[in-house]
């Protein structure tokens, strides 16, 4: 087992937690959790269903009263007291997260501080959940307005940040007052469960955190959108299954928040410092292996510096080593499944049968695992699938355009508007254009744009609401108005 690699072995959990408690599945079933760079099972995790999911829903919901006699001070002291543990525990939830996921070890140190900034974010806002008192109109009325917990919260997140998109959830949603019944992916349940352990020794009461791993997805996601004490649904994933969610939700009526596909798009002007955007381009389609859901998905350079670019971000491509993620030598890991890897073959075979041209990479890594070589194309045109679709792996479309307004429009030719970034000196134009990208985040001459205090989110099928930053309560909060008469 590789608990054998943990300092705390103790933070490796299979089964799921349910009001407190460590439970297994009814039916005592599990299910395999694979190493994605060796192909090999290293955990077997309680198999939970709709049966247990709805368990955990009557816990969170009965565990909601005690939570609302916390004042909001004690509540941000439970939220920190996790955030230390969890960074406290780095090394071992990295290593965890590794083993699950497949990014380099430094990448998921990384995530682990990242998803413990949102915790850490949360326990300072859980102290600024304010109200408003309104102007009356009359002399004997006084008008207020209060923010109240929206209720027990269902929450559904993918394998690609296994601890960052779960705490981005979670810690707004303790610190808003409302408990939470989660089920992580299938293919990283135990990155989310130690986190569950940690939260639990922070002395987050029984019901408030409640973790339910299994292979079933759309039988528990089901009873989350249906059940009507679940209040709020809130979703990080395809934009396929989005809309599954938020069509099933619809029938009690719930809030939902939505964190979906992307498809972004990097614009690189012929002024742009052309070192600065390499290095720009090549962060943000690279990391986690180009797994990321505001990768570099469309790479748009203008005609004057085409070549140069391409050539230079071959460059750096090149160097890129490919490899176990706890190897100290890998600089990239594996993509999650073989069905990844054949997507992204897919994807690729499609441009080179349309004329489109390598200039490294393009192949699947022989041996174990589900490695696919980091993969630069160019000469691409817009009848290429890589042209609309997410990629979700290492491989780098660039794109031509001749004019600002050919960009632009090459750009927001997407149902999709999560993230967008453009490199130029010109402060005209970086106004310009940023107004005119149809995207909920844009990047200028920086693709590093994310943390926990800025509001993370899309527009058009990417999503619906923000997740972080002074805003990011509002999705886990409902607004009374109370009319004070007889004054
Ligand atoms: N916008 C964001 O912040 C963000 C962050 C990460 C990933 N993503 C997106 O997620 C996608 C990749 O992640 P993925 O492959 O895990 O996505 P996915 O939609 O296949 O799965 C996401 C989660 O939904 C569950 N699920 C699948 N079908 C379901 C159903 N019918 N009912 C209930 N739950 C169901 C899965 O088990 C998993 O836990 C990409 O499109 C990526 O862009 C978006
Ligand atoms: O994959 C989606 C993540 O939200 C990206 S980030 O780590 O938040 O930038």
């Amino acid at each position: 087992m590789f608990d054998q690699k943990l300092s705390d072995k103790s933070l490796l959990k299979t089964k799921g937690y349910i009001n407190g408690e460590w439970v297994s599945s009814d039916s005592e079933k599990e299910f395999e959790v694979f190493n994605p760079a060796t192909g090999e099972c290293i955990a077997n995790v309680a198999d939970l269903g709709p049966v247990e999911t709805q368990r955990a829903i009557e816990a969170a919901h009965s565990a909601m009263s005690e939570w609302t006699k916390y004042t909001a001070k004690e509540k941000s002291a439970l939220l920190r007291e996790w955030f230390n543990l969890v960074m406290a525990n780095q090394d071992d939830l990295a290593t965890i997260m590794t083993l699950e996921q497949g990014k380099v070890f430094a990448e998921s140190k990384g995530e682990v501080a990242y998803g413990a900034s949102y915790i850490e974010w949360f326990a300072e806002e859980a102290k600024r959940i304010y109200g408003d008192i309104l102007p009356s109109t009359t002399q004997d009325r006084r008008s207020i307005v209060i923010k109240q917990p929206i209720g027990v919260v269902g929450a559904i997140t993918p394998w690609n940040f296994p601890i960052a998109m779960i705490t981005r959830k979670i810690a707004p949603a303790l610190a808003a007052g409302c408990s939470v019944v989660l089920k992580p992916a299938a293919e990283t349940p135990l990155s989310a469960l130690a986190l569950a352990e940690l939260a639990q020794r922070a002395g987050i009461p029984k019901g408030m955190i409640n973790i339910v791993p299994g292979k079933k997805s759309s039988e528990i996601g089901a009873q989350l959108t249906d059940n009507p004490l679940v209040k709020k649904v809130t979703f990080t994933g395809s934009t396929r299954v989005g809309k599954v969610l938020m069509a099933q939700s619809a029938q009690t009526v719930k809030r939902t928040s939505m964190e979906l596909g992307g498809n972004a798009p990097v614009l690189v002007f012929d002024d742009a410092d052309l070192d600065k955007a390499v290095q720009g381009a090549l962060a943000a389609k690279f990391r986690n292996a180009g797994q990321t859901c505001i990768c570099a998905n469309r790479i748009l350079v203008q005609s004057g510096i085409y070549d140069e670019f391409v050539s230079r971000l071959t460059a750096k491509v090149e160097q890129f080593v490919l490899g176990e993620g706890l190897a100290e030598s890998s600089t990239m890991g594996p993509l999650i499944n073989s069905n990844a890897v054949e997507g992204v073959t897919d994807l690729v075979s499609d441009a080179l049968g349309k004329g489109a041209k390598l200039t490294v990479g393009g192949q699947v890594k022989e041996g174990a695992g589900f490695f696919f070589q980091p993969t630069v194309i160019r000469d691409l045109d817009q009848s290429m699938r890589l042209a609309k679709e997410e990629v979700f792996g290492p491989v780098a479309p660039i794109f031509k355009f001749e004019t600002e307004d050919e960009a632009i429009a090459m750009a927001n030719d997407t149902e999709f508007g999560l993230a967008a970034y453009l490199f130029t000196k010109d402060q005209s134009r970086s106004w310009r254009v940023s107004e005119r990208l149809e995207y909920g985040m844009v990047g200028v001459n920086e693709t590093a744009i994310s943390s926990e205090m800025i509001p993370f989110g899309g527009v058009k099928e990417s999503g619906q609401g923000r997740e972080g930053s002074k805003y990011g309560l509002d999705d886990y909060l409902e607004m009374k108005y109370i009319c004070l008469g007889d004054i």
